[in-house]
């Protein structure tokens, strides 16, 4: 049984306090037979129970007996009223100095012991770095007690673990509020992180008449709410009723051992909102069976009228300038039968409202603690079984997060075939699909899962799943991997998804109009899935590449989610796909949207305002709302964890997934946006200089593409296999060099003629000539030397850098012309560097045709010069980095990352 203060027995501090001056006394005698007095009229009132009520009562009539009722009721009650009065200006008063002041003292001793302290310390001794108990405390400070006035000692009431408490005036009176924000500090911070919840009643909190919101007698904790530690407060009848209903089914769980945890349930009423009389009937049912379930209650403004005191309470009544504490449930401050219970003999005055600081610091301290200690791992959406256990026929799934401590899945299937994800930068987009990545790839195999990843932003994406540097593995569903990827690596993607659906159809087709899961009965047809991250780089141009993609992802969104794959479109805003009635979203019912990101769901449905990284909203029927406070079968809101939290557990994931590969799997085709590739490191020009090249070719870079082809200007025996590079940068100057250095690759030993012709040539025709000659027959010429050369006929390459400098004019058109046509078969091809279109155009005969004479490369000209050369609108931007080559009649051009500049050797 708790007692309040453990080493002084409660009849000692009773009888030990004792009134202390004369006045006090004679104070306290009037005041006990006033009380006696009371006593009896009121029984008389109420019965007629004394035997002269009884004889007047048997002669009077009913009226005359109603009325004498009535008297003495209101005397009665007048009674009351004076002795309220009289006994709120009574101190009890203790008789003896002496000893007051030793007991206090002992009293001090045994409350630092008993609650030790947030529990019990004074608020100003306290900080938020003060540490908690190991325990929620069993007995907690509601002020400081002073028989004397120097004579003082905490005031300890029993609580958490045995009891509750009540106050009988609510928290509007400022008293109250500030001792239940002490309270609840004091129990919030003595007890371990979590191990105690806190559900609140305030009818002072929410929205009164004059519209202004308030939070109430508890808004300074209000950062305990995403903790889940203490939502914010019920403000009215419905919330008291969903409060009531959530404690009673704690309570009705039987005991923190029986419910298998050992976490505390504390209700705060505040203030009541204007209960029934069943709300209040619930409450003291509450009080009556709680505590023994680890419920325990706070109650300011009990009793209400008419109500009996609260059980199992230890009540509080606020006077003026103090309280008065009754006794605790079960336990007198007196000796059982010594004495009748009294409460406390001394005045308390009660705990002033804490520092709004050191409140915030404490709550900020638990929501950390709580957060780190919920917070959820990549290894909580892994399976816990086998890597790779699951099949993909009917689709795929895979954990995405957590929703109020629920797991949270999501797949791809024929009628959730495709995904939006949206949030702004820094959201934690990539942080979540990473999850969903290895979720995936833990969970289907390479024959049941294949990944196509693309990112247009800059930076480097999708590493983990990548071979690196230092670590050579990778994630064997990966296919591809396309980082600070420009528009044509997108375009070129769906063009391979578009392949792929083609021969899926087809093989449907073939099988007489087989689906999906028919088709795999009899073939390998993994599921795949494309992520395209920061997709409104690809629509930023509003261009008719950007029109054209659009249209081609809508038709390939709609006829591919009968095949096994399947879209995750992600990015900033609403991707710029358009408005929420744009058919193309119509095919993307799973919309996931981060902070920031509540442009992917229905205009109306504002679930994503406001939330914080870590989270998203999970909607499956295309980002529709609902009525607000309903329950949305349809949405959910998830937590996910950050996965590069734990670098390691990243790493020993990709090494068990790379280790279980195919034997012949090869790693991911990885284009990197912002690198360069190297002659030297290039698979077909390792290929010509190992001498397995059947034609010479003259190799300029690498294509903007899935595959990372080589982009070569093949220079067979046929007309017009020449090339031109096109531009003003040096990029062009480069990109004859690499021309003509990976053609002598093709060679054991060949003829090239060098015509450095334009200013500022000479250097790198020199250094092509250094690296050349040894091996291959070299001359520099001057414009003389190339007309000569020309005019020999002998087989081998012209490399002109300038052919249309004004030096270059002594070089009739008419017989370029006719070396371009007639040198190629002849073995004698030209590799020529022009400045601008105009001139190469002018070679162009009647017919148009370029291609008939030579491929052209361009770097910094734009499209729109380039109409005349190639007689229709060209659809090129020049940009750092890249260029483009058109080869073959009525081509469309590819765009190439030249080659970086590194000695051939
Ligand atoms: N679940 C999470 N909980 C807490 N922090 C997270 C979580 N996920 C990501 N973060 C943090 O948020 C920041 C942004 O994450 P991430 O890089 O995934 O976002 P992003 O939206 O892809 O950003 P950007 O577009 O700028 O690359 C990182 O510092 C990351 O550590």
């Amino acid at each position: 049984m708790p007692r309040i203060h453990p080493s002084v027995p409660p009849d000692r501090l009773k009888r030990e306090t004792i009134p202390v001056t004369r006045l006090a006394k004679t104070a306290q005698r009037r005041a006990t037979s006033r009380r006696r007095t009371l006593r009896w009229d009121t029984v008389t009132a109420r019965g007629g129970e004394s035997a002269s009520g009884r004889e007047v009562d048997a002669v009077a009539s009913p009226k005359a007996r109603a009325s004498r009722a009535a008297a003495l009721h209101r005397r009665a009650a007048a009674a009351a009223t004076a002795a309220a009065g009289i006994l709120d200006e009574i101190r009890p008063a203790p008789a003896d100095h002496h000893r007051q002041y030793e007991l206090a003292e002992r009293l001090r001793t045994a409350a630092a012991l008993a609650a030790p302290g947030w529990s019990g310390a004074p608020l100003e001794t306290l900080a938020v770095a003060t540490p908690p108990g190991d325990r929620p405390p069993p007995f907690v400070r509601i002020g400081t007690a002073a028989p004397l006035d120097d004579a003082r000692f905490p005031a300890l009431v029993p609580l958490l673990g045995s009891g509750h408490l009540s106050i009988d005036t609510d928290a509007r009176d400022p008293r109250v509020a500030g001792l239940l924000r002490a309270l609840l500090l004091r129990l919030l911070a003595a007890a371990p992180a979590g191990s105690l919840l806190v559900r609140a009643v305030d009818a002072t909190a929410g929205t009164p008449g004059n519209g202004e919101p308030t939070g109430g007698t508890f808004a300074g904790f209000v950062a305990l709410a995403d903790a889940g530690l203490l939502p914010p407060p019920a403000v009215d009848v419905a919330g008291l009723r969903a409060v009531l209903a959530e404690a009673e089914q704690w309570a009705g769980a039987g005991t923190a051992r029986q419910r298998g945890h050992d976490r505390t349930l504390l209700l705060m009423v505040a203030a009541l909102p204007a209960a029934g009389a069943t709300d209040l009937d619930r409450l003291a049912a509450l009080a009556a069976q709680g505590h023994r379930a680890g419920l325990h209650l706070v109650v300011a403004g009990w009793p209400p009228a008419g109500r009996a005191p609260l059980p199992q309470a230890t009540p509080i009544a606020v006077r003026n300038a103090y309280a008065l504490v009754g006794d605790p449930p079960a336990a007198g401050f007196s000796s059982p039968g010594t004495e009748e219970p009294g409460g406390l003999h001394a005045p308390v005055f009660v705990d002033e409202d804490p520092p709004a600081e050191l409140v915030a610091g404490v709550c900020r301290r638990l929501a950390r603690q709580i957060e780190d200690g919920t917070r959820l791992a990549l290894t909580d959406l892994l399976p816990t079984g086998d890597l790779w256990a699951a099949d993909s026929v009917d689709g795929l799934a895979t954990m995405v997060g957590d929703a109020a401590g629920r797991p949270v899945s999501l797949g791809f299937t024929e009628l959730t075939p495709h995904w939006l994800v949206s949030g702004r930068s820094g959201a934690g987009r990539s942080a979540f699909l990473t999850n969903v990545l290895f979720g995936l790839t833990a969970r289907y195999g390479p024959d049941e899962l294949i990944l196509y990843l693309a990112d247009l932003a800059d930076g480097e994406s999708f590493v983990e799943f990548l071979q690196t540097e230092r670590d050579r593995s990778w994630v064997p569903q990966v296919r591809t991997a396309g980082m600070a990827a420009d528009r044509e690596y997108v375009a070129d993607l769906v063009g391979q998804l578009e392949a792929e659906l083609h021969r899926r159809e087809e093989a449907g087709r073939r099988a007489g109009g087989q689906r999906y899961a028919e088709l795999r009965q009899h073939q390998p047809l993994p599921r795949i899935v494309c992520v395209i991250d920061n997709v409104p780089l690809l629509l930023r141009e509003r261009d008719r590449f950007a029109a054209e993609i659009l249209g081609r992802l809508d038709a390939l969104a709609r006829s591919a989610r009968a095949y096994g794959i399947h879209l995750v479109l992600a990015g900033e805003g609403d991707l710029g796909l358009g408005g929420p009635r744009d058919p193309l979203l119509g095919q993307f019912p799973v919309r996931v949207a981060l902070p920031g990101g509540s442009a992917v769901l229905e205009p109306t449905n504002d679930a994503a305002a406001g939330l914080p990284v870590g989270t998203a909203i999970v909607n499956t029927a295309g980002g529709l709302g609902g009525p607000r406070g309903a329950t949305r079968g349809h949405e959910r809101m998830i937590r996910f964890p950050d996965p590069h939290e734990d670098p390691d557990t990243l790493a020993e994931l990709r090494h068990r997934l790379w280790a279980g590969r195919p034997e012949d799997a090869p790693p991911p085709v990885v284009f990197a946006g912002f690198a360069r590739p190297l002659l030297t490191n290039d698979p077909r020009y390792r290929v010509a200089v190992a001498g397995r090249a059947h034609t010479p070719a003259a190799l300029l870079g690498r294509a903007v593409d899935i595959r990372r082809s080589t982009v070569a200007v093949p220079l067979g025996p046929a007309a017009g296999r020449n090339l031109a590079v096109l531009g003003r940068d040096d990029e062009a100057i480069r990109l004859l060099v690499t021309a003509a250095r990976s053609t002598a690759g093709h060679h054991q030993s060949a003829r090239f003629v060098l015509a450095p012709l334009a200013d500022g040539s000479a250097g790198p025709a020199a250094a092509l000539a250094a690296e050349l000659t040894g091996r291959h027959q070299v001359e520099t010429v001057d414009v003389a030397g190339l007309r000569a050369a020309m005019d020999g006929a002998e087989p081998g390459y012209l490399v002109v850098f300038g052919v249309d400098v004004p030096d270059a004019a002594e070089l009739p058109g008419d017989r370029l012309r006719s070396l371009l046509l007639e040198g190629p078969p002849a073995g004698l091809h030209l590799l020529g560097w022009w400045r601008s279109a105009g001139t190469l155009a002018g070679l162009l005969g009647p017919e148009g045709e370029v291609d008939k004479l030579t491929a052209v490369v361009v770097t910094d000209v734009p499209g729109s010069r380039l109409e005349s050369l190639f007689d229709r609108p060209v659809l090129w931007r020049p940009r750092p980095g890249r260029a483009m080559l058109w080869d073959g009649p009525g081509e469309q051009g590819t765009v190439l990352v030249p080659f970086g500049e590194v000695s051939a050797g």
